[in-house]
């Protein structure tokens, strides 16, 4: 019998994400005291997704601990779409408001594409609208996906800012993270390949990475058999599944952790990993984002 033994390291996002909150406090500090600014996040949940209430919650709580104003709104599950867009115009219009980030997903009779080409592009902390996705890829500054830049950042972390011509696969297509997330790492000067449900001999393809990122929504899809020795990789997946225990459930990755950390050079785990970078970059957006607004130089908020 073989038993699988971890050799990777595993990547501490809550810690690196409490480090980036920790940074954004002082930036907020320091608008305060020496500009009277203080950034405001709006942020909006319609019906009551219960792990979508959790990310609402934790996102008010670490908003007010970097010492920014939250205007939280919380709508029913059956509001119609026009009701959605005369509240985003509001925020849009609303001087205490520098942020505006609508939970996803959406109940059905709401449209995400008009939802975020509603919100004002200077106040899309999450990077979604078009005008933002453009000037991503036509190597602008705008704000950028919060996990997608927490997946780079957690790279830069752990392969102490190395990431020149090393090839990148990234499992997922998707608009909040696969895309901006190949953005980010061509401009790392990475050789990047995006793989999907549709590419063949995905495991081989998976195999040719120096960096490998799962974000599919499937529980453990990545096996470690797909994984070349010593590659650093990124598990981007959140799914409940039963823990075998009285309807009890647990999170897991898109990647089967421990068949993974036997290969791999360095691994994220679930939970721990990307997801508290998510918010910790949303906190760094908005203070981008508010400065961007006023026309100030966003402080060093070095400690
Ligand atoms: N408008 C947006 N909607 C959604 C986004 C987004 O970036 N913008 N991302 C996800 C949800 N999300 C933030 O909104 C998010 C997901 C996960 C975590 C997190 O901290 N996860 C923990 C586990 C927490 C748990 O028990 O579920 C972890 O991985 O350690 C934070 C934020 C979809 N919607």
């Amino acid at each position: 019998m073989t038993t699988n033994t971890t050799t990777a390291t595993r990547i501490d996002g809550k810690a690196i994400a409490a480090d980036i909150r920790a940074r954004v406090g002082r930036q907020v500090h320091t608008l305060v005291s020496d500009h009277g600014v203080t950034p405001g996040l709006a942020v909006v949940l319609v019906g009551e997704d219960s792990a979508s209430q959790v990310y609402v919650r934790n996102k008010r709580k670490q908003t007010l601990e970097a010492g920014m104003q939250s205007f939280e709104h919380n709508l029913d599950i059956d509001t119609p779409q026009a009701e959605l867009l005369e509240l985003i115009d509001r925020l849009n219009r609303d001087p205490a408001v520098n942020g505006i980030l609508v939970q996803l997903p959406l109940p059905e009779q709401i449209s995400d594409a008009a939802v975020i080409a509603a919100i004002d592009p200077d106040k899309d902390v999450d990077g979604f609208h078009e005008v933002n996705t453009g000037r991503l890829w036509s190597g602008g500054n705008p704000p950028v996906p919060c996990t997608p830049l927490g997946c780079s950042l957690l790279l830069k972390h752990t392969l102490d800012g190395d990431l020149a011509g090393r090839h990148a696969v990234i499992v997922g297509r998707s608009n909040i993270v696969g895309k901006p997330l190949a953005n980010l790492l061509l401009r790392e000067n990475c050789t990047v390949t995006i793989a999907h449900s549709k590419t063949r001999d995905l495991p081989a393809v998976c195999r040719q990475a120096d960096i490998l990122v799962a974000a599919v929504g499937r529980p453990k899809f990545v096996r470690g058999d797909w994984i070349k020795p010593g590659a650093a990789v990124i598990d981007v997946g959140i799914n409940r599944v039963d823990d075998g225990s009285e309807g009890k459930r647990k999170l897991v990755g898109d990647v089967a952790f421990d068949e993974a950390a036997a290969v791999a050079g360095a691994i994220t785990p679930v939970p721990g990993g990307v997801g508290p970078m998510t918010i910790a970059c949303l906190l760094h957006n908005t203070v981008h984002a508010t400065c961007a607004q006023k026309g100030l130089t966003v402080p060093s908020g070095e400690g």
